[in-house]
């Protein structure tokens, strides 16, 4: 039961409440009005110098950013009130507002320290607290009053502690509406501790379904963003286990006032990539593991001048009717001066190009000055001494037009040879056979053609993986093309980073917005050195800084940004080189080593923020424990943090996961429900083949009751297809597939994909088939069996398994 009441003076106590939140709105009014006059103005403002501009592209943010924040605190302005023992009153909100004149406080940002008791104080620790009050509204209008008295005479309930318990039960209670809401006015004391923990670090929250891991992340993110400016400026990630997910929270920050985060899910973080090829799951195991790092290391090294294997002799080219030969020293030198710059692959190329064309250059120019020495001695006069370099010549007309056509250089006089030379390091690069060479040689690599000249090649393979069994091997080939799987999603990524930036091929591709930029920003700077010549004339310009002093161009291209109006989320969104001020990992226990490795480079400085359930990975390689998940990449340099108590699922269906939950991790510990009295589940045998029909019948009356709320048919991922058109013959508006709509009364979900969802009605089909699908079957049971919030309905073919032995089934009708 509520320890809370109402407040003791009814109509006159909400009047009073009342007139206070039309205070707040007026002020709310006010404030847009000037921010969006003050806007419009610094839009309108155009020109200027450089500095001008930056400066007023900052202003835009900040007010954009004000103006986002009032028209996200219209709803629900002010949720509640503290009361001091000696009498302060500090009403709590979605945002701060001070009186214009007296610059008092007139509402509290959640936030902000002042407002920490509404969320932590209990009457055991009432923190000088003599009253929280949550105050209900519609629109602007509040309707009820809930107080609770923190000096100890209320009653106490004795398992959990809960801060405003009847404001809580009352958004627990609520119909789902297919997204999440946030949770700002009754977030409670375990909660608030984890969202306010500094941002600095890895920090793992543990927590067991329906324990609000979510509402937590994206509360810190918010509270994060609030509190750290630089923060602001780089902007957070959070990163969700699919595109379904993400539509679900996705209301959750815009209501926070936050728009500086990005939203993604692991496979939309390579820019470009759509990751929508399916394919099997031990191919998406093998490409998760930590070794594909090494292996793909060694694809590349693999293509560039093999000496040792494949070439086995002098590589030979012909040029202008010369055969020069590349001997493997000379290739091992070019591949070890390349190798020494520790540049990726496509950077260091022009190393072992420049290596190779010097050598070339000179054996040219010295075979033509012989050739010319010769002829002199004998009859230079009577033959064509430069009959090599014309041939040279007609092999680059060919490339270059007539027009193009390259004169032999003249006889040199002296240094005859250093000019033939340079003649010859500037048309050799040119040259069709030579270039044919470089690129056997040391090829320019995309990511994408680096994994499908890997995935379609057995023997390129073979070379390169020689930890992974024939088995393994042969489950990763694949034709070239055809699109890219999620799992390649971080191979791609990490392929990207052991090539390097290929300007040319990725020119006007995604992820080159970073590097036009800072090009851009380098030129800018340049010309503002340049704009320095007068040093010389002025003794004072030394002393004038320019913002090439302050400035490095990667700098500059930020504040250049600025003027930017797309919002740090979406220009993050386009480039993989965004380095992220924070990073925040929802249903982290999924994902593979190779996509933390991608994480990591999104968030250098390692502030991470993992929140997910062991028990709950799907994933066939899946961590045992978070120490094994997190020590490979930030070894003992973490600290955990664990949310004890279940607010989506009550105490009855709770029950039916109880010997699942036992099997899977016999010693974990497991969350509280926070509500009880809610319906037992039901469990039904019917004959297998009766069972799309039956499943219908069942969903409708899950439908039919649920009011307006929201209904999710569970079936095992191979029967999906199947049983969700059955069931949409009886219900038109179920929806399912690739672009479920969570909005609609009733979706049909494998257990993979309800993930992190939740439902007020669940009709779980075959579980002993989801056990059986994958070594993770009982945590894809786990999953299903967690999400519904009042009814949990579970159909069995033929019998009902051992795992719901101590449950009493029903019959169909009941
Ligand atoms: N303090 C709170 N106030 C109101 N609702 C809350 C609060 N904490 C959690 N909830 C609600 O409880 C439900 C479960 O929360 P959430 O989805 O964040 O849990 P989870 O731990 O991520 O669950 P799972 O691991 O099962 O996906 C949601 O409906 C959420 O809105």
């Amino acid at each position: 039961m509520p320890h809370s009441r109402p407040a003791p003076s009814g109509p006159s106590e909400l009047q009073r409440e009342q007139r206070y939140v039309d205070l707040l709105y007026r002020r709310v009014d006010d404030s847009r009005e000037e921010v969006a006059r003050r806007l419009g103005g610094a839009l309108r403002e155009e020109g200027g110098t450089a500095q001008a501009r930056v400066e007023r592209g900052v202003e835009v943010d900040r007010l954009t950013r004000r103006l986002t924040a009032l028209d996200a605190a219209e709803k629900g302005l002010c949720f509640g009130r503290l009361e001091t023992t000696d009498g302060e009153r500090r009403y709590i909100g979605r945002i701060g507002i001070r009186d214009p004149d007296t610059e008092d406080p007139l509402l509290i940002d959640w936030r902000a320290p002042a407002a920490r008791p509404f969320y932590t104080a209990t009457a055991a620790a009432p923190q000088g607290m003599l009253l929280r009050r949550h105050l209900h509204a519609r629109g602007r209008t509040v309707v009820r009053i809930d107080d609770e008295r923190l000096d100890g005479t209320g009653p106490l309930r004795a398992d959990v502690q809960l801060s405003g318990e009847a404001a809580l039960l009352t958004a627990l209670e609520a119909d789902r509406t297919g997204r999440m809401r946030d949770a700002v006015a009754t977030l409670q004391a375990e909660q608030d501790r984890i969202i306010r923990s500094p941002g600095a670090g890895v920090l793992v929250v543990q927590g067991g379904p329906g324990t609000g891991k979510t509402v937590v992340a994206l509360h810190r993110a918010a509270y994060l963003l609030y509190t750290n400016q630089r923060l602001f400026e780089r902007g957070v990630l959070v990163v969700g286990p699919n595109p379904v997910f993400l539509g679900y929270i996705s209301q959750v920050l815009p209501s926070l006032g936050e728009t500086n985060v990005l939203l993604s899910s692991l496979d939309e973080l390579f820019p470009g990539a759509a990751a929508s090829r399916v394919e099997s799951e031990r191919a998406g195991e093998i490409k998760g593991r930590a070794v594909m790092a090494d292996i793909l290391a060694t694809a590349v090294r693999h293509r560039q001048a093999q000496v040792d294997s494949s070439l086995d002799g002098p590589v030979a080219v012909e040029i202008g009717g010369e055969d020069l030969h590349l001997e493997p020293e000379l290739l091992a030198d070019a591949v070890a001066q390349a190798h020494a710059t520790g540049a990726p692959h496509n950077v260091a190329r022009p190393v072992f190009c420049r290596v190779l064309i010097e050598e070339l250059a000179r054996r040219l120019a010295n075979v033509i000055t012989e050739l010319e020495d010769q002829f002199e001695e004998d009859i230079a006069d009577r033959v064509d001494a430069a009959a090599l370099d014309r041939a040279v010549n007609d092999d680059l007309a060919g490339l270059f037009g007539p027009d193009d056509q390259l004169t032999v250089p003249p006889t040199p006089p002296g240094s005859e040879i250093k000019a033939a030379e340079e003649h010859w390091l500037d048309t050799l690069p040119h040259h069709p056979a030579m270039r044919r060479l470089l690129e056997r040689l040391w090829p320019t690599l995309t990511p994408r053609r680096l994994l499908d000249d890997l995935f379609a090649d057995p023997d390129r393979l073979a070379a390169a993986a020689p930890q992974l069994t024939p088995d393994e091997r042969a489950a990763l080939r694949r034709p070239p093309g055809g699109g890219w799987a999620p799992a390649d999603v971080p191979l791609l990524d990490e392929a990207e980073e052991l090539l390097g930036f290929d300007r040319v091929s990725r020119r006007d591709g995604p992820g080159s917005e970073r590097a036009a930029e800072i090009e851009y920003a380098q030129g800018v700077l340049d010309i503002a050195r340049g704009s320095r010549a007068g040093e010389n004339e002025n003794p004072w310009a030394a002393a004038e800084l320019t913002a090439a002093d302050l400035m490095t161009a990667a700098e500059f291209a930020a504040a250049n940004r600025q003027t930017d109006d797309r919002t740090v989320a979406e220009r993050a969104a386009r480039d993989r080189t965004w380095v992220f001020g924070h990073v925040i990992v929802d249903e982290a226990q999924d994902v593979s080593p190779m996509a933390w490795r991608l994480l990591l480079r999104r968030c250098p400085s390692k502030n991470f923020t993992v929140v997910g359930d062991v028990a709950q990975t799907g994933e066939a390689a899946g961590p045992g424990s978070w120490s094994a998940a997190m020590e490979p990449f930030f070894g003992d340099r973490w600290r955990r943090e664990s949310l004890t108590i279940n607010y989506r699922t009550p105490v009855e269906i709770m029950a039916a996961s109880d010997r699942v939950i036992a099997e899977i991790d016999p010693e974990g510990e497991i969350a509280r429900a926070v509500r009880t009295g809610g319906d037992h589940p039901r469990l039904y045998a019917v004959p297998r083949d009766a069972l799309p029909g039956r499943l219908a019948e069942l969903v409708k009356q899950e439908v039919d009751g649920a009011g307006d709320g929201r209904v999710g048919l569970i079936v095992p991922a191979a029967d999906l297809d199947r049983l969700a058109t059955a069931v949409q013959a009886e219900i038109p508006g179920l929806s399912w597939g690739r672009g479920v709509d969570l909005e609609r009364p009733v979706v049909a979900l494998s257990a993979r994909q309800s993930k992190g969802l939740e439902f007020d009605s669940v009709v779980l089909a075959d579980p002993g088939a989801m056990v059986d699908a994958s070594p993770r079957g009982l945590n894809d049971l786990y999953v299903a069996l967690t999400r519904a919030s009042r009814r949990l309905v579970v159909v069995c073919p033929d019998r009902i398994p051992d795992l719901f032995a101590h449950l009493a089934p029903a019959r169909l009708g009941e």
